[in-house]
């Protein structure tokens, strides 16, 4: 086939040495969605990996969906992330369930301070097979690491869980920043 131009989807599948001058500044594109209990910190999380900054204070609660994008290089190759901040409050489910199709990660979070969402996991595994691709690339992460006092689940425990579920794990901090970047480049690979 000759290239079309203006062809975003054709261009996108194409190596960077074979882009031509007026490519998109990325090669591919992937849909990741963050998914967890209302409250783990799934915004936090976004906004650390999109803009490297802390939201503290009044937990505003997302309505609905919504969601950014971001270009990592992994292996040299660029990756346009496309990613979808879901609404944990069980209210919004029937909106959130509707884009799980066309994700090809999902980012699976629980507060590490928080029994409930630990707890909740499986619940958010059920789903994700019932709505979620069959491929599709999941991993688990436990946020909120700094909070040391204030833990409840230990780390033995997300591994465990993980690893039952034969699902990669860390511990991640939206506060700190700490694997933030890992946890994205990971699934984009
Ligand atoms: N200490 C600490 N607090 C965090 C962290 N991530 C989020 N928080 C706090 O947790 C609260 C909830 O964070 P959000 O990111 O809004 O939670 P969410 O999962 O998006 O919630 P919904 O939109 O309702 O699904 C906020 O008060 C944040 O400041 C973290 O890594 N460490």
């Amino acid at each position: 086939m000759t290239g079309t131009p203006g062809a975003a989807a054709t261009r996108d599948s194409e190596t960077p040495q074979r882009s031509p001058p007026c490519s998109p500044s990325y090669d591919l594109t992937g849909k990741v969605m963050l998914l967890g209990d209302s409250g783990v910190g799934k915004t936090c999380f976004l906004i650390q990996f999109k803009d490297g900054a802390f939201l503290s204070g009044t937990f505003i609660a997302t309505v609905g969906i919504d969601f950014r994008n971001k270009v990592v290089t992994v292996d040299g190759v660029r990756v346009k992330l496309q990613i979808w901040d879901t609404a944990g409050q069980e209210r919004f489910r029937s909106v959130t369930h509707a884009y799980y199709r066309d994700a090809q990660a999902l980012l699976l979070l629980y507060d590490i301070t928080n029994k409930s969402s630990f707890d909740n996991i499986r619940a958010w595994l059920t789903e994700i097979h019932e709505y979620a691709q069959r491929d599709v690339v999941i991993m688990l992460l436990g946020n909120k690491a700094d909070v040391s006092s204030g833990r409840v689940i230990r780390s033995e425990d997300g591994e465990t869980l993980a690893r039952e579920y034969g699902v990669p794990f860390m511990e991640t901090s939206a506060k700190t920043g700490m694997n933030v970047e890992l946890a994205f480049l990971a699934i984009a690979k």
